[in-house]
């Protein structure tokens, strides 16, 4: 049952209903979820509790309430009210979409009362350090930040959890049993929340590389594949031997990279690999190829899923790193009508040089040891299109 502590989630989305919601309701917090969907926002203020149910190996359903919603839209004042006395604000927006919830939660922070416990801020995206990119759009527009500063105690994290787009209207929501949210421990100087479900870390970057290029990765790499072959579910994907052996050959170059970086052994690395390879064939997510590939331009971006360890694999003289080429060049094959960033790459594919395209789309540069081969990988698929 919810208790005294308050926490304001922005994004009542998948991951925001499916997993912070759901671990903060387990904590003990009362939940005041701000998002900017009217439909979403009605249905939270009409029902009492929504369920969760964790389907996979030991299928469980849990129910959460004790929350209440607020249009962070049309009722902005609402919002700022609610994090001037919280103990916790969480996103779960997208990365893109930090830049606007940073001056609602600088608003909240100048309305707190300063001997107030600091507000615990934790941005929960698939970025790496995404609550240093929230702070810094506060601290971009905020005269006083260093008054918010003093108020705010700001966390990065790691999220895990596979929550599909839910097929259905309503509150309730399908997802993988299986989660992780790593949090770093040196913010709080000894006083983290009470967070039971979370683990708190000292070196978030190993966990948050090691999820972001394994996960989101291996992820976005069947999706991209799948994507190409016709395939419409995820976890029918990796049933496609083409598609298997190109993300296994993506995950192995992705394995080199983290090995080399960070404190894990091949070993470890592997059975990190084989374990996440099982969820994305849980049969009973319903996830799609077009969700898990959403957004191709954020995720062709420069330290994001593919460019991101592709790069460091050239810079470290491993190279070509030819999987992860290949699964950028099946991104830009990702041609989804209802994206809006997939209509904007196939339109940009159609109207731009190879050499734009893979400045302005991956960030590359052309002294960079990885730019030729992209630019092979751009300049294939702008022939294959004009
Ligand atoms: N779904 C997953 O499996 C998963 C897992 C881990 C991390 N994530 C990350 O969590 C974030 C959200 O993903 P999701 O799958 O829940 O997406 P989603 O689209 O289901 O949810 C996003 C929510 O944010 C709301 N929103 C958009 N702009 C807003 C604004 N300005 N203010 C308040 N709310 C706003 C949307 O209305 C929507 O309800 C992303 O960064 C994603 O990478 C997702
Ligand atoms: O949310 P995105 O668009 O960054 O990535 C899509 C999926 O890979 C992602 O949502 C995963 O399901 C999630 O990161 C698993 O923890």
């Amino acid at each position: 049952m919810a208790g005294d502590k308050v926490a304001v989630h922005f994004g009542g989305g998948n991951i925001g209903r499916g997993f912070v919601g759901l671990i903060l309701h387990r904590a003990g917090y009362r939940l005041v979820f701000a998002d900017v969907a009217d439909v979403l926002i009605d249905a939270l203020n009409a029902a009492d509790s929504y369920q969760v149910r964790e389907v996979g190996q030991d299928s469980r359903t849990e129910t959460v309430d004790g929350f209440t919603g607020i249009n962070s839209r049309t009722d902005e004042a609402a919002v700022i009210e609610a994090i001037a006395g919280a103990d916790v604000v969480t996103t779960a927006v997208g990365p893109t979409v930090l830049k606007f919830v940073a001056p609602v939660i600088a608003a909240g922070l100048r309305k707190r009362d300063p001997a107030a416990a600091p507000l615990v801020v934790m941005a929960c995206e698939n970025a790496i350090n995404a609550t240093d990119v929230l702070k810094n759009h506060i601290r971009d527009g905020a005269d006083d930040f260093d008054v918010l500063n003093g108020r705010a105690v700001f966390a990065n994290t790691a999220v895990d959890r596979i929550v599909p787009g839910q097929p259905h209207d309503g509150l309730d929501v399908t997802v993988e049993t299986y989660f992780e949210w790593a949090i770093e421990r040196g913010p709080f100087n000894g006083d983290e929340p009470q967070i039971p479900d979370a683990t708190f870390v000292d070196d978030l970057a190993p966990y948050i590389e090691r999820k972001l290029f394994t996960v989101n990765t291996g992820h976005a790499a069947t999706a991209y594949f799948g994507f190409v072959r016709g395939i419409t579910k995820l976890s029918d994907a990796l049933d496609d031997p083409e598609v298997r052996t190109n993300v296994q050959g993506v995950l192995a170059e992705t394995k080199a990279l983290l090995v080399a970086k960070h404190e894990f052994t091949a070993q470890a690395q592997q059975a990190y690999i084989d374990k996440i390879i099982t969820r994305f064939e849980n049969p009973y997510l319903p996830d799609t190829v077009d969700r898990v590939g959403r957004q191709p331009l954020r995720k062709l971006s420069r330290h994001e899923r593919l460019i991101g360890p592709a790069a460091e694999l050239a810079e470290r003289g491993i190279h070509p790193p030819e999987f992860l080429l290949r699964a950028v060049e099946a991104a830009l094959r990702f041609d989804v009508p209802a994206d809006p960033e997939s209509v904007q790459l196939q339109k940009a594919l159609r109207t731009r040089t190879p050499d734009e395209l893979v400045r302005e789309i991956t960030g590359l540069q052309p002294d960079h040891p990885l730019y030729d081969d992209v630019l092979s990988v751009f300049g294939r698929r702008v022939a294959a299109v004009s």
